[in-house]
C-alpha cells in the first residue's frame, strides 16, 4: 500500500465549523441535551461530508479506489465523525471513550477507570511526568490519569468540538493547571521533537491512515528512553480479507466508528517497530480468560451487569435502549427537536454495536490490543 499524502490542515476553518454547528452546545450538560444545540445547515454539511464515503458502498463490492478515498481524507473523515457521534457517546456511555475488560461483579465506570489505569502504569507514568495523550476525545481517560498519577497530560485531538468539551470539564473539575488541549493532526503533530516523558493513546490511533505514520510521530515527540503504551483497534490475524463475512463486519466497524483503514494485528506490531520503537510488550487483552467478556454492554448480556447501579447505564447501550433511544431521537428529527441527520448517525453507531459484538464473538476483531514500546536511549 502506497503511504498517505497527509492531509492540508485548516485550523481557522476547523474553529469557523465547530463554532457554527456547536455553537455554544460544548458547555451543555451533554448527550441529548448537547445534541438540540446544533445548527441545521452546518450537520448537514458533516453528515454528507461523512456519509459520502459511505453510502451506496457494499462490502460485497468493495474498491480499493474507495478505500483510497477513505485514507486520502483520513482526518476529515474522522473529524466529522466526531462532530457527529461525540454527543451519542456521552449520552450512552459517558466521558471516556473506549472499551475496558471486566472483573467479576465490577461495577462499569470502575471498569473503565481500571483500564486507563493498567495503562499508565505499563507506560510508567509518575508524577510530575509531561505526558501526552494522542486522540483524547473528550479527556475522561486524561483525567482519570492525571488524578491518578500526578503527571501533567496534554491531550492532542483533531476534533474542536471534543477540545471544548475537554476544556470545559477540566475547569469544571478544577484540573486546568494539570492539563492541556491541543487541536491537531496526529499525523502531522506541531510538538517539536523529544517533547514529552511518556506517551500514550486509547483506542484512538486506529483513525490513521496508516499506523507507522501516527507511531512515528508518536517516535518522534518521545523524548529518548521515554515509553509509548497504546492500546490498538485491530482485526486479528484469523480476519480474512477475502471473506465476504469477515469483509462485511469489518466495514461496518469502520462505518460506525469513523475509521479509514483497519489493519491486523500482525500490521500494528510490524508499525510499532518500523516506526523505531523497542517493543517491550505486546498482548491481546480480549485473549485473557474474564469470566466477564468486555463487549457485554454492547451485547446487551444483563447477566453480566456488575452492579444493580449500573442498570440504567447498560440499558443505554443494550440493543432495545438503542432501539428505543434512536426511535425518539427519529421523532424528535421530524418535530426538529433534533437536528436532520441524527438519525442517520444513530443508525451507523448501531451496526457498529453490532458489527463490534459479532467481530468479537468470532474472533476476528480485538479493541485492546495492548503494546508497549520504548524509544532507545
Ligand atoms: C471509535 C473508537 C476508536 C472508539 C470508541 C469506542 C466506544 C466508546 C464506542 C464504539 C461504539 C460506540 C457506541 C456507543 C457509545 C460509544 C461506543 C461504545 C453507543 C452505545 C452510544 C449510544 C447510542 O445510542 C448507541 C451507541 C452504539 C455504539
Amino acid at each position: 500500500m502506497a503511504p498517505t499524502a497527509l492531509e492540508r490542515e485548516d485550523m481557522a476553518r476547523d474553529a469557523a465549523f465547530n463554532q457554527a454547528m456547536h455553537g455554544k452546545s460544548a458547555k451543555a450538560r451533554g448527550g441529548l441535551t448537547a445534541m438540540r444545540g446544533k445548527d441545521a445547515a452546518a450537520q448537514k454539511a458533516a453528515v454528507d461530508e461523512y456519509f459520502k464515503h459511505w453510502d451506496n458502498k457494499d462490502y460485497a463490492d468493495e474498491t480499493d479506489a474507495d478505500r483510497e478515498a477513505r485514507r486520502t481524507e483520513y482526518a476529515t473523515l474522522t473529524r466529522h465523525y466526531y462532530n457527529l457521534a461525540t454527543d451519542f457517546y456521552e449520552y450512552g456511555w459517558g466521558s471516556s471513550f473506549h472499551f475496558c475488560r471486566f472483573a467479576y461483579g465490577e461495577p462499569f465506570r470502575q471498569a473503565i477507570a481500571r483500564h486507563e489505569h493498567y495503562l499508565a502504569m505499563q507506560t510508567g507514568i509518575k508524577e510530575g511526568m509531561k505526558v501526552l495523550d494522542v486522540g483524547c476525545g473528550v479527556g475522561g481517560p486524561a483525567r482519570e490519569i492525571v488524578k491518578f498519577t500526578g503527571a501533567h497530560v496534554t491531550g492532542l485531538n483533531n476534533n474542536d468540538y471534543q477540545i471544548d468539551r475537554a476544556t470545559h470539564y477540566a475547569h469544571k473539575q478544577g484540573l486546568s493547571d494539570k492539563m492541556a488541549f491541543v487541536k491537531g493532526d496526529f499525523m502531522q503533530m506541531k510538538f517539536p521533537d523529544n517533547s514529552f516523558d511518556a506517551v500514550y493513546a486509547i483506542e484512538a490511533t486506529v483513525h490513521a491512515p496508516e499506523l507507522v505514520g501516527v507511531y512515528s510521530e508518536i517516535f518522534r515527540v518521545l523524548k529518548p528512553g521515554g515509553t509509548f503504551g497504546v492500546y490498538e483497534w485491530l482485526m486479528t490475524d484469523e480476519y480474512n480479507n477475502d471473506d465476504a463475512e469477515h469483509r462485511r463486519i469489518r466495514l461496518g466497524i469502520e462505518q460506525g466508528d469513523g475509521i479509514s483503514n483497519m489493519v491486523r494485528i500482525s500490521e500494528g506490531v510490524q508499525a510499532v517497530k518500523d516506526a523505531g520503537f523497542e517493543l517491550l510488550h505486546h498482548e491481546d487483552l480480549a485473549q485473557r480468560p474474564d469470566a466477564t467478556p468486555w463487549y457485554y454492554p454492547l451485547a446487551g448480556s444483563f447477566k453480566h451487569m456488575g452492579s444493580v447501579w449500573d442498570f440504567f447505564t447498560i440499558a443505554r447501550m443494550t440493543w432495545w435502549g438503542r432501539g428505543l433511544a434512536h426511535r425518539f431521537v427519529g421523532a424528535g428529527e421530524s418535530i426538529k427537536l433534533f437536528p436532520r441527520g441524527s438519525q442517520k448517525t444513530a443508525d451507523s453507531l448501531a451496526l457498529a454495536a453490532d458489527c463490534l459484538v459479532e467481530g468479537a464473538q468470532k474472533n476476528l476483531f480485538t479493541p485492546m490490543y495492548l503494546m508497549v514500546g520504548k524509544k532507545p536511549e
